[in-house]
């Protein structure tokens, strides 16, 4: 594994935490729309939350709105996510359909990474990695808990369970319930970068008291962050030109 993700000329795992931005549209034309504004931003990259979108159960419906999302940020890199409703995302689907959608994605040449949960059927994970990196896709493994937020040890369980299967970027997404929980996915960040850092990681504390966590990512060693462009994906995202600022004022003092 290496130690950082090129995607489109953008490292990830060196330098500045890189800036992620998620398109969230119910139809066509408002991904059109959020992808058009988005590109004045320059975010490093785009997420499109396939789970707000209402035609999500329609594979032809979801690759024809890939081709539109690709036709006006070709250049962007993007990351295909279903993010289900027990990981705070918007919908329930098969384990079938899971794989037939990530697989489509995987298969479309129109994404450079695919988010895939890490509490699946670890037979339905590995089916989709094998896709994935056969087309040269990147795969982020990801786990989300929207109530709370694990001792440090079983954070760093999760994440190197993610490399173990051979994601390319595992991610984790905690809720704190006091400060103190910060700390907690802050230190199994850096004990990561301390003692496994063999390729990047994602990590971040939601809501208010999380956003330090969101901006810190380059002192403890998580390589990525969602920003918001209009609308926030998960609580705590901050907008994307004052976290600019931030990671580049953070990155100066380095
Ligand atoms: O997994 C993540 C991280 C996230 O939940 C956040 O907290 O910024 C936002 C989601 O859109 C993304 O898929």
């Amino acid at each position: 594994m290496s130690r950082t993700v090129t995607v489109k000329n953008v490292i990830i795992g060196e330098g500045t935490p890189k800036i992620c931005v998620p398109i969230m549209g119910a139809t066509v034309l408002e991904l059109k729309q959020e992808a058009e504004s988005l590109r004045s931003l320059s975010p490093d990259l785009v997420e499109w939350r396939t789970d707000f979108f209402e035609q999500v159960e329609d594979i032809e419906a979801v690759k024809g709105a890939l081709v539109e999302i690709h036709s006006i940020i070709p250049d962007l890199p993007l990351i295909f996510t279903f993010r289900s409703a027990k990981e705070g995302g918007q919908k329930q689907i098969s384990a079938e359909y899971y794989i037939s959608l990530n697989k489509t994605a995987a298969g479309s040449g129109l994404v450079d990474i695919i988010d895939v949960e890490l509490f699946n059927d670890e037979a339905v994970v590995e089916e989709i990695i094998a896709v994935a990196h056969a087309r040269d896709v990147f795969v982020i493994i990801s786990n989300h808990d929207f109530h709370g937020t694990p001792p440090k040890e079983e954070i760093v369980v999760r994440l190197r369970r993610a490399q173990e299967l051979g994601g390319d970027l595992p991610k984790i997404a905690v809720m704190p319930n006091h400060a103190g929980d910060v700390l907690t996915l802050l230190e199994a960040t850096y004990i990561m970068k301390e003692q496994y850092a063999d390729r990047p990681i994602i990590t971040m504390s939601m809501a208010g008291t999380g956003v330090i966590s969101r901006l810190a990512g380059e002192i403890f060693g998580s390589a990525l962050t969602f920003g918001a462009a209009h609308k926030v994906s998960a609580p705590g995202q901050v907008a994307v030109a004052e976290m600019r600022d931030m990671l580049s004022l953070l990155h100066r003092n380095l």
